[in-house]
């Protein structure tokens, strides 16, 4: 199956991101409040993208299986993940205003890229591989977090997003429609999506330790 594949042949870049610091200090309760603020609105931008994606591919698709899925994922995003931000944002005073004046960050910036890009170069079937560790690597690194879970109750909050059952059924429907899109003909261009977009999950904690920025 393409996912046990793809699974297989990102395990390295997955342990890394499980056990990335920003990771551990989540779970630890270490983690700096102005960290995860600066992960939130990155998170913000990336966030959006991801549905852009999901609504492109599917207007993109002559399967129609396909684009129902797609906009069912964006519509549970929006409906989850989405709607629990706006709580933090009002915890943390994270206002429209400072989300407006802040840039995606060049790491965002690339991954997002990418994920357009391979609806571009790779059609539907690339952007739902592109699109698939965004589901996937976070319920696994929910589901470990959630056995110690984290001392700070915004954290903690973060944790229970992806264990949550609406959020796990969307990510299963996910892998279910990967695997029916991808062919021996694709396979190797969607592999390469993946890894890619694991690649960058793993990446995009390191950007928000760095709060990392432009330097033009
Ligand atoms: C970068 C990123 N990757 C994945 C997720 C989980 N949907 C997220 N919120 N942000």
């Amino acid at each position: 199956m393409f996912t046990d594949d793809a699974h297989t042949a990102t395990l390295a870049s997955w342990n890394a991101s499980k056990h990335h610091p920003f990771i551990q200090a989540l779970q630890a309760g270490t983690l700096p409040l102005s960290t995860f603020r600066y992960y939130l609105i990155q998170d913000h931008y990336y966030l959006q993208a991801f549905a852009k994606v999901h609504e492109l591919a599917a207007q993109q698709t002559t399967d129609a299986a396909a684009a129902a899925q797609l906009r069912a994922g964006a519509q549970s995003l929006e409906d989850g993940e989405v709607a629990n931000r706006q709580t933090f944002y009002r915890e943390l005073d994270i206002t429209p205003a400072e989300i407006a004046a802040t840039p995606v960050a060049p790491t965002n910036y690339a991954y997002t890229s990418h994920l357009y890009r391979m609806l571009v170069t790779a059609g539907t079937p690339g952007a739902i591989a592109g699109l698939l560790p965004c589901y996937w690597l976070y319920a696994e690194i929910g589901a470990e977090l959630a056995r110690t879970g984290s001392p700070v109750p915004i954290y903690q909050t973060w944790i229970d997003t992806y264990t949550a059952n609406d959020y796990t059924d969307a990510m299963t429907a996910q892998l279910a429609l990967t695997n029916r899109v991808a062919t021996p003909e694709n396979t190797s261009a969607l592999l390469a999506a993946f890894q890619k977009s694991s690649w960058y999950e793993c990446h995009f904690w390191q950007m928000a330790l760095d709060h990392e920025t432009w330097q033009l």
